[in-house]
């Protein structure tokens, strides 16, 4: 559906995009990850047309952006990270500005304002909205146009916890509609939910590209469980380090064990086996953040 292929971009003495390479199937949600600077607004620009790659290939839908950039851009719909927007028009002027520009049928608004709930903020001014706002019309924008390729740079944005929950199930709704969407987010806990594939940029390079579950694997991924054991014994720290536990702490009568996912269940039950007498637990799992963590300081090492 997406294919991106050895895309370089330099900035005078900046190289921003340093031969990435990826693919986006059909009805695929991927996320691309990265701290600031780190290419992704340049990958994104350079898929939509709007920045010229120095090298590389880009085909949406077979269609190579650079030679045929109409045809290819017919088959997508691109949030950018700063929106413009006329300040003398009311959202709903707005709305049916774009609609008219890109000859869509009215219904297009319609199902956008209910999609984004737009309906209080139709009667304002574009510079009356706040920050959140405009990115919720951004978003209304993007998706009007009727097309299986969606392309946000940092959709949420601006967005408050609210706003995120309702982008969250938008793309819930877009992904089975059977849209193909990529894009860039600062949010690593709604990588999880939302994401069939993650891409982490750091300086301009592709470190990893692979699905969310993978990556987790692949990083051993952790889970923690707090105990509180009425008949607490040392014994017990040791029993829970021969099952596999990482690293155990203990506290009068309770304790926090980590140990890797598949492993935690195991510590537990041999504790229990052996007669502790567990009166409450509590497990928590490693969060996305906490992986993202793991990765950038393997490719960026501390001094
Ligand atoms: N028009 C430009 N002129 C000069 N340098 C640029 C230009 N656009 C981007 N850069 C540089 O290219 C690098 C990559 O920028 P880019 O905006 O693609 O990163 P990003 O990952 O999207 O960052 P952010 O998360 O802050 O949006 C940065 O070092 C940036 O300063």
């Amino acid at each position: 559906m997406l294919s991106v292929k050895n895309l370089k971009k330099r900035y005078k003495d900046t190289v921003a995009v340093d031969g990435v390479s990826f693919n986006v199937n059909e009805n695929e949600t991927v996320v691309l990850l990265g701290p600031n600077g780190s290419g992704k607004t340049t990958t994104l620009k350079s898929i939509v047309g709007l920045i010229i790659p120095d090298e590389g290939e880009i085909y949406i839908n077979g269609v190579n952006v650079l030679s045929e950039p109409k045809r290819a851009r017919s088959y997508l719909s691109f949030l950018p990270q700063r929106i413009s927007l006329y300040e003398s028009l009311k959202v709903i002027e707005i709305l049916e500005f774009f609609r008219k520009l890109r000859g869509l049928p009215v219904k297009r608004v319609e199902y956008v304002i209910e999609m984004l709930d737009l309906k209080d903020l139709l009667g304002k001014y574009a510079n009356e909205l706040s920050g959140g706002n405009v990115q919720r019309l951004g978003i209304a924008l993007a998706i009007m146009p009727e097309v299986p390729i969606l392309i946000l740079d940092e959709p949420t944005l601006s967005l408050d916890p609210e706003g995120v929950m309702r982008f969250k199930s938008l793309l819930s709704q877009l992904k089975k509609d059977g849209k193909t969407i990529l894009f860039t987010t600062h949010l690593l806990n709604e990588v999880d939910e939302l994401a069939d594939k993650v891409g982490i940029l750091v300086n301009g390079r592709l470190i990893t590209f692979e699905s969310a579950s993978e990556l987790k694997k692949k990083l051993k991924f952790e889970s923690k469980v707090y105990l509180v054991v009425k008949n607490m014994d040392d014994g017990f720290v040791k029993l829970a380090y021969d099952s596999g536990a990482i690293e155990v702490s203990r506290n009068g009568t309770s304790m926090i064990i980590k140990a890797e996912s598949n492993k935690i269940l195991d510590v537990i039950f041999n504790l229990y086996k052996s007669g502790a007498q567990i009166e409450n637990f509590q497990t928590s799992s490693q969060s996305f953040e906490a992986i993202y963590q793991k990765l950038m300081e393997e490719h960026e090492p501390k001094n």
